[in-house]
């Protein structure tokens, strides 16, 4: 197909506001590559055996059907302003002012790249900028083969376009930076204006034509005759709009149902909505209880057969929330999957930065890490990070998308016992393993989350036990615990010595608020044993041992003097305290130096926040 063909294709989508209607344009655009499937060579009006072919095989150094093939592979991830697909983590690494550059050159002597970003400046989008200049006068300026001395010459064909592009992100070392803007300069000498408008809309990322992922879905499945779900799964498996165009072509429903997760391919990672542990144990009859990692997502994959890899070692390829290859980045987590690992696995988790005695950092500390393409054993000595997995995705050649949540975790202890990391049996023995509780009590949910914020981490995440794996899907079946929105001040009037390790300090808070009579009264509404490292508790004891006024047993009652701010995640009526409220989840976020008792929280308050 002409490049053309797809620009003016493209601009008719432009200018439609409906949606249908798009769909509808994409679906014709991609049934178009469709007529010449039978294998002739003719495709769009494009002579194939004229096209001179430059440097990496792409997809479309093959037999006619396959030409046409790989043309609506591309014409799939174009039409969304991709070169490459989802899963692949290759840029064109072309920069704004490269592209000005280009464009000024084959616009003619009299442009330059300050003029280019004048007009950027006047017209506020580099598509129209690129569409009011006229180009091919320039001869001879260009480097790339396939346009020196052929300026103004044949039209551009979009596999053209598609494999220009892929030298230009080919190119690197010494000079790649000239190298690559000669080879754009070249495709913007042989553009019309309307051409250019889009191509460099394609160069710089930013088509937006209102073609959304959904959009190319349901032109698939329009133009191909195949099930909408079908695609969507076979698109979750392989983040590849072109593949799935073609295959749901040639091969049917049948063909997308085979397609399965391929180890290095990265997949859309599964997110979370907010929700409260009185929510979920409405809705589930049981929850699946995480830790919450406060690190950066990251995705393992791992082959170890070197036959099927064609490398001479096991492969590791680690990805970001992103599907961003950051195997280099993290040289730990490659370590651990060849100690730990012994068969093929896709494994979910979260990398986390940690201090000597392997004791969580905050999240800015991973970032320093994160992505880091220089000085990484340097880096390294600084910042040291481990990786935990919660997620199974796939085991030694099964795809476990399908598969409830408490068999995908079952499948990683197993996966993750085999080689070096497990001292012993107990799950709690398995290196890099995250643990998960099955309840449906509340009180355990909350000595779970307590003794995550005691070991450092961000709190909680509750799932659904049966639910299966969407990739990509901020779905209802993951939640993390909402953050505290409000805050309550509350008087502390009693604690409780501590067990074992925490005898000789205060804990286990008892929390009032004010009457409403104002007479200096107070009310119960909670105990705050949440949220408190030993450090702070060795302070809280100095600030409250002089207020003690009687002990019975490890109980002590306080004179009311010092105000807790308090988070909670829900305020019930409750005959168990005094005010007549009690407090879901309360946890301590620090002491009121600045506020009296009579500053503290009135029971009209509770009243106030319950009701919203
Ligand atoms: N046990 C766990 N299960 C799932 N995710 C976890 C777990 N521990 C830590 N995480 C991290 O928590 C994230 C979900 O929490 P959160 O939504 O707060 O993350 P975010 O990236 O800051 O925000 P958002 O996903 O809303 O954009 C996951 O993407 C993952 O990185």
């Amino acid at each position: 197909m002409e490049f053309a063909t797809f620009t003016e294709r493209v601009a008719a989508i432009e200018a439609e506001p409906a949606d249908l209607e798009i769909v509808d344009h994409v679906r014709a655009l991609l049934e178009e590559s469709t007529a010449d499937s039978s294998g002739d060579e003719q495709c769009g009006g494009e002579q194939i055996p004229d096209e001179q072919g430059s440097g990496e095989q792409a997809v479309d150094d093959r037999g006619g059907g396959d030409r046409t093939a790989a043309e609506l592979e591309i014409l799939a991830r174009f039409v969304q302003g991709r070169v490459f697909p989802a899963w692949d983590s290759t840029t064109l690494d072309i920069g704004p002012s490269s592209c000005y550059e280009a464009i000024a050159r084959a616009a003619g002597t009299n442009v330059s790249p300050v003029n280019v970003e004048d007009r950027l400046a006047e017209l506020g989008e580099i598509g129209e900028v690129a569409a009011s200049y006229e180009y091919g006068g320039q001869q001879g300026l260009g480097a790339f083969t396939d346009t020196a001395g052929d300026a103004g010459g044949d039209s551009l064909t979009v596999r053209e376009v598609d494999r220009t592009l892929r030298d230009l992100a080919a190119a690197d070392g010494d000079g790649s930076a000239d190298r690559k803007i000669d080879i754009l300069f070249g495709l913007f000498n042989r553009c019309s204006s309307e051409e250019a408008r889009y191509l460099a809309r394609l160069v710089l990322s930013e088509m937006r034509i209102g073609v959304g992922e959904g959009t190319v879905r349901d032109a698939i499945a329009a133009a191909f005759d195949v099930p909408t779900d079908r695609v969507e799964r076979a698109l979750q498996v392989s983040n590849d709009y072109g593949r799935v165009a073609r295959v749901a072509r040639e091969d049917g429903r049948a063909g997308l149902d085979a397609m399965d997760l391929e180890v290095g391919r990265p997949v859309q990672a599964m997110l979370a909505q907010t929700g409260t542990v009185t929510g979920v144990l409405e809705e589930w009859s049981e929850a699946a209880v995480e830790w919450k990692y406060d690190g950066a997502r990251v995705q393992l994959h791992y082959d170890p057969d070197p036959e099927r890899t064609g490398e001479s070692k096991a492969e590791v390829r680690v990805f970001s929330r992103n599907m961003e290859d950051v195997t280099d980045a993290l040289p730990e987590v490659v370590e651990f999957a060849e100690e730990t690992l012994e068969r093929p696995a896709i494994l979910d988790g979260e990398v986390v930065a940690v201090d000597e005695d392997g004791s969580p950092l905050p999240f800015q500390e991973v970032l320093k890490r994160f992505r880091r393409k220089h000085d990484i054993a340097k880096a390294r000595e600084n910042v040291t990070v481990r990786p935990v997995f919660f997620d199974c995705l796939h085991a030694d050649g099964t795809d476990l998308l399908e598969s409830p949540l408490t068999a995908r975790h079952e499948q990683l202890v197993e996966l993750l016992a085999e080689g070096d990391g497990a001292a012993g049996d107990s799950p709690d023995e398995i290196r890099g393993l995250s643990l998960l509780w099955r309840t449906d009590d509340p009180e355990e949910i909350e000595a779970i989350d307590a003794e995550a914020l005691e070991a450092g981490h961000e709190g909680i995440m509750l799932k659904d036990p049966d639910s299966t794996y969407s990739p990509g899907r901020r779905g209802k079946h993951w939640r993390k615990r909402k953050p505290d929105v409000e805050t309550l001040d509350c008087v502390v009037t009693g604690a409780e010595w501590g067990e074992g390790r925490r005898a000789t300090f205060l804990g286990t808070f008892e929390l009032s608020v004010r009457a409403d009579d104002s007479d200096g009264a107070l009310e119960t509404v909670g105990k705050v044993a949440t949220g408190i490292t030993d450090e702070t508790l060795a302070d809280l004891t100095d600030l409250l041992e002089p207020h003690i006024i009687a002990e019975t047993g490890q109980e002590v009652d306080l004179e009311p003097e010092i105000v807790f701010e308090v988070g909670y995640e829900e305020i019930q009526s409750s005959p168990t305290y005094s005010s007549g409220y009690a407090l879901r989840f309360p946890r301590f976020q620090g002491v009121r130096h600045d506020k009296n008792p009579s500053d503290a929280d009135s029971i009209e308050r509770l009243e106030r926040l319950q009701g919203q």
